[in-house]
């Protein structure tokens, strides 16, 4: 999608260039970690959001992975409750598994903290988190900090790079935010 489609008032806040560099260095810190892995690693992509990040920073990883997702929604058609709702669980077995995921944002921390709780459950050896942006830690309803991040981000409703607004601009290559009085 051209950068130049965006809504009115949104402004710019991470060009496809930043995003490029902080997924080669989010890569680079993942391949160091890695490298010496004994079994291939589960790498969970959360769907939607996550869905350009992973396939943007997957093929970039150097050790064997088996990739797998899961789909979980804090805001849908049929939850307005910002608790998160479980669609689709990850159908390979996470049991003694070193388990990656990867989400697009870390703002509230209640998507990752449960799919962490998941896991853990799940039996999975090691679990950590990539997030592609992170807001401040003052914007956690519950505690959680992401292993790796790609950028720390202000406290702003952010889209783009799967990221939605409204539903739509998810297939922007950059991440735009839309000011708080216009929001
Ligand atoms: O840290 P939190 O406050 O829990 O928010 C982070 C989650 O919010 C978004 O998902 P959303 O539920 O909006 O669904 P989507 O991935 O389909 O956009 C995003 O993709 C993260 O998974
Ligand atoms: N699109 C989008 N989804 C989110 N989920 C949690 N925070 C955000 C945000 O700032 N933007």
């Amino acid at each position: 999608m051209s950068a130049d489609v965006v809504p009115e008032k949104a402004m710019l806040l991470v060009d496809q260039a930043a995003l490029e560099c902080a997924l080669t260095r989010l890569a680079d810190e993942l391949n160091a970690s890695f490298n010496h892995a004994a079994d291939a690693v589960v790498v969970l992509t959360v769907m939607n959001g996550a869905m350009v990040f992973a396939g943007q920073l997957i093929p970039k990883l150097q050790f064997p992975v088996i990739c797998d997702y899961l789909h979980a929604t804090r805001y849908d058609s049929a939850n307005k409750t910002g608790e998160l709702s479980w669609k689709v669980r990850p159908s390979v077995q996470l049991f003694g598994r070193t388990v990656i995921v990867l989400d697009d944002i870390l703002d509230q921390g209640v998507t990752c903290a449960a799919i962490k709780a998941f896991c853990e459950a799940a039996g999975a050896a090691q679990v950590t988190f990539v997030v592609m942006v992170a807001k401040p830690s003052g914007c956690r309803r519950v505690s959680f900090e992401a292993d790796f991040v790609g950028l720390p981000i202000p406290d702003h409703f952010v889209f783009g790079m799967g990221m939605d607004y409204s539903g739509l601009y998810r297939n922007l290559p950059a991440i735009y935010f839309m000011p708080k009085e216009e929001f």
